[in-house]
């Protein structure tokens, strides 16, 4: 059976090219858009002829005074550390992450992982996060909450040795791998996931690396998060991280997701330039714990593609990616001393296109094009603070915020109407989120 959707008299931000604010509609066809028309003339008439064609339109939603945009696409996340979200801040990485997080994350059970990450899902689908990349443990759990939310997502077994469980992970990247790849409707794609060079010796990254190529999947790996990492990767291979993943030949032929790359050097950039793949920039985590500035605008230079993520609510505290955009953008307009350094559109495209080059999903989502999968968000506009709209580029990247967004479809399926979440129990997902949160930080 079709199901049909026609969205009526919306501000629509294609993400396509930098003139693409325009009034219009959109009709879309089970999970894909099949029209996008202006005010003109004669795209009315084709608009005519798509709703003839279509015949009785199951829905129309009126969105005069929203915009329409792609949904947002959080390249880098830890979805169940919801459960771990300000109980340990104001610590630096590495003991936050060894004294906190691996404690808590040792009594995590399978539900504990299913139902933090259905709290992030609710947080994501209010705040406008149609896809994210997720790199955890106990990964069918979070399989099966994405299938029951309708969210998309790509996700991944992060790896850690060093102990005897080395290789019972690395069994369960690949079950996910075979379980999970192009599942809940094709919305889930899987990546492999050796967690950092500090965590990954070069032996086990050889490994992970022969099974990405075997399985042609991508590989999704923390890189250069701090001056620690520096120092304990010169100390140890005596190589920056950057330098130490070329060498193993892992921008070779793979696509490559980073996450962080804020400690990458002029020289490290050279190892990175013609990679598939590119870097996934965290500013809210980067700056909460205070790692430093990623040098984003250098990478793009090079034609290394950044996308925007939030890291998890264990360091970055909130999923909201407006609030990322916005950050990123100050930062580079503090660090260039230059408030003119990028424009707001290009840090949109970072949060959509980008995002789902490096989730090597772009060929589906991350603008609205006819042909593409219908993952797209409405933005109310009508709100005193965004309200005079001046310019609307701006007004997203800087003035909007998740708690805007009315409405969010993904893959042709409403997920919140009118702010409603559709998919799941908000208050069943909060109350189970605040009793397992007690358990896992009890003691530590
Ligand atoms: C083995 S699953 C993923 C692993 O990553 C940890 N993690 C969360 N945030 C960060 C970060 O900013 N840098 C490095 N590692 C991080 C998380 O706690 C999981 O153990
Ligand atoms: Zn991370």
């Amino acid at each position: 059976m079709t199901t049909t959707l026609w969205i009526q008299q919306a501000m629509m931000i294609t993400m396509c090219g930098e003139q693409d604010v325009v009034k219009g509609d959109i009709l879309i066809e089970n999970d894909r858009i099949v029209g996008l028309y202006g005010q003109s003339h004669h795209e009315r008439q084709q608009l005519q002829q798509q709703l003839e064609r279509m015949g009785t339109i199951d829905r129309t939603i009126d969105a005069t005074d929203m915009a329409v945009m792609p949904g947002m696409i959080n390249a880098h996340q830890h979805s169940p550390m919801n459960l771990l979200k300000c109980f340990s801040d104001d610590l630096k990485l590495m003991d936050w992450l060894e004294q906190k997080m691996f404690p808590a994350e040792a009594k995590m059970t399978p539900e504990d992982i299913y139902w933090g990450s259905k709290l992030s899902m609710a947080e994501m689908i209010r705040s406008g996060t149609t896809t994210f990349a997720d790199m955890y443990i106990h990964m069918n759990e979070i399989a099966h909450a994405v299938t029951e939310t309708g969210m998309r997502a790509s996700l991944t077994r992060g790896l850690v040795f060093g102990d005897e469980r080395g290789q019972e992970r690395m069994q369960e990247a690949v079950d996910l791998v075979e379980r999970w790849q192009g599942g809940a409707e094709g919305r889930i794609t899987t990546m492999f996931g050796p967690h950092a060079p500090y965590t990954c010796p070069p032996q086990q990254l050889r490994e992970v690396m022969e099974l990405a190529k075997y399985y042609r999947l991508p590989v999704h790996i923390h890189l250069a998060e701090t001056r620690e990492e520096t120092a304990q990767i010169a100390e140890r291979y005596g190589q920056t991280p950057t330098q130490y993943l070329y060498e193993l030949g892992l921008f070779e032929h793979l696509h490559v997701l980073l996450a962080h790359g804020v400690h990458i050097s002029e020289n490290d950039m050279s190892y990175l330039q013609g990679m598939q793949g590119g870097s996934a920039h965290n500013p809210l985590s980067n700056l909460k714990l205070g790692c430093g500035i990623a040098p984003v605008l250098e990478l793009q230079r090079r034609g290394i593609t950044v996308g925007l993520g939030t890291d998890g609510a264990g360091s970055a505290s909130t999923l909201d990616m407006f609030a990322g955009i916005r950050a990123a953008s100050l930062m580079q307009k503090l660090h260039y001393g230059d408030p003119a350094v990028e424009s707001a559109y290009r840090f949109l495209q970072m949060a959509t296109l980008d995002s789902a080059r490096l989730l090597q999903i772009d060929d589906e989502v991350g603008t609205l094009e006819v042909g593409k999968k219908a993952d797209l968000i409405l933005i109310d506009l009508n709100k005193p603070h965004i309200q005079p709209l001046h310019h609307l580029i701006s007004a997203i990247a800087y003035a909007v915020h998740g708690g805007d967004v009315h409405t969010m479809i993904v893959n042709g399926q409403v997920l919140m109407d009118n702010r409603e979440l559709l998919t799941l129990d908000e208050q069943q997902v909060m109350k189970e989120g605040r009793k397992r949160s007690k358990r896992l930080v009890e003691g530590i």
